[in-house]
């Protein structure tokens, strides 16, 4: 038996392209046994958690993963939805619209798919269905508009795990960042500027990026910078001034520094300086998931109000809106091999 698989396929009509689509993953069922299965997976990659290896598995085993699967399956619980997983459910549909369009103008030379990177549809999967569908091009976009190592990455390193047991590497294209596209700009400001034509102009709209260790960025992790390139587009666009927004990093994980200022702390500190009307917005969230329906709006709501707050809006992410999936679709489609 060798050790590099292949595809034996006699079909004339091959599609020449495969396109994934992937996200993060979310555990299978919003329980402890299903959340302790997707937290072991997430957090023993060495892209994500950087404590010496030896160390970090006996504290993982030892401590996190008897006390957090059945904290965090209480907060999935608070989000679940008839379909499944947000996350999950909004990536799939994602991915049915990007295909819709790309049936338009490639027809059946090209699949399109979609994968998570913990937990299941898994990458390794999705692209064994590529190599059996016969195709000899393969585009990855990770779904994540700012590139960082725990995330992108960590795609990265997946996406090759599987492919280099392939007998017959296939041309790859891997979209590494799309933090400063025009077309995402516009697309996170129109959302603002519907936000704001429906409910007012708040007194701050607060950009609250998912967090990362503050050691990664001081090691090379350009994830700071391109949050930062994001905002500066993102509040250029939409013509505010310095005053009128504060970017922000949330969901902090551990004991160790991450990226500050943190959402948490600046929400609780900005009522007493005259900000009692807030938007938020999380830019580095392509779909809705754990980290913003439930800690944006239920967590960071509730400490905003407690501390003299009085009317907090969450804006949602821009999950299949149309201006999205058409530039997800367009940041492809330059990759796409006609037959
Ligand atoms: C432990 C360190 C973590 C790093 C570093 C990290 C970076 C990072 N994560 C995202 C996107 C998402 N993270 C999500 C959930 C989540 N993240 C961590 C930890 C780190 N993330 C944990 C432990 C969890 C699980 C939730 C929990 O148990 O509390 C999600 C949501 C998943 C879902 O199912 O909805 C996303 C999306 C980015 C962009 C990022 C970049 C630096
Ligand atoms: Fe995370
Ligand atoms: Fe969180």
């Amino acid at each position: 038996m060798s050790r590099f698989t292949g595809a034996i396929s006699n079909s004339q009509q091959k599609p020449r392209t495969g396109v994934l689509l992937t996200n993060l993953g979310s555990p299978d069922e919003p329980t402890a046994g299903a959340l302790r299965r997707y937290l072991a997976e997430f957090l023993s990659d060495p892209r994500v958690v950087e404590i010496p290896r030896l160390v970090w598995l006996i504290i993982l085993h030892g401590i996190i993963l008897r006390v957090r699967p059945a904290k965090s399956a209480k907060l999935y619980k608070s989000i679940w939805t008839e379909q499944g997983a947000p996350l999950v459910v909004i990536t799939q549909k994602q991915k049915d619209r990007v295909a819709a369009q790309l049936a338009g103008q490639y027809g059946d030379d090209v699949l399109v798919d979609f994968a998570m990177r913990y937990g299941n549809p898994s990458i390794a999967s999705r692209l064994q269905k590529f190599q059996q569908a016969g195709v000899d091009n393969i585009v990855v976009l990770p779904l994540y508009p700012q590139y960082a190592g725990p995330t992108t990455g960590s795609t990265f390193d997946a996406v090759t795990k599987e492919v280099k047991r392939w007998r017959w590497i296939p041309s790859l294209h891997f979209l590494s960042s799309y933090h400063d596209n025009p077309k995402y700009i516009d697309a996170l400001a129109s959302t603002v500027r519907e936000h704001i034509a429906a409910h007012g102009k708040p007194d701050k709209l607060v950009l609250s990026f998912h967090g990362m260790p503050k050691l990664f960025q001081q090691w090379g992790d350009p994830y700071y910078d391109f949050c930062a390139k994001t905002t500066q587009l993102l509040v250029e666009n939409l013509d505010l001034a310095q005053e009128d927004y504060v970017m922000t990093f949330q969901s902090r994980f551990g004991k160790a520094e991450w990226l500050q200022p943190y959402t948490d702390a600046t929400l609780e500190a900005l009522p007493a300086k005259g900000n009692k009307h807030i938007a938020i917005i999380s830019p580095a969230f392509s779909a809705d998931c754990l980290e913003t329906l439930e800690e944006l709006e239920s967590e960071n709501r509730e400490i905003f109000m407690e501390a003299g707050g009085e009317k907090y809006h969450y804006i949602k992410a821009l999950n299949d809106r149309d201006d999205h999936v058409t530039m997800l679709t367009e940041l492809v489609s330059p990759f796409i091999i006609k037959r």
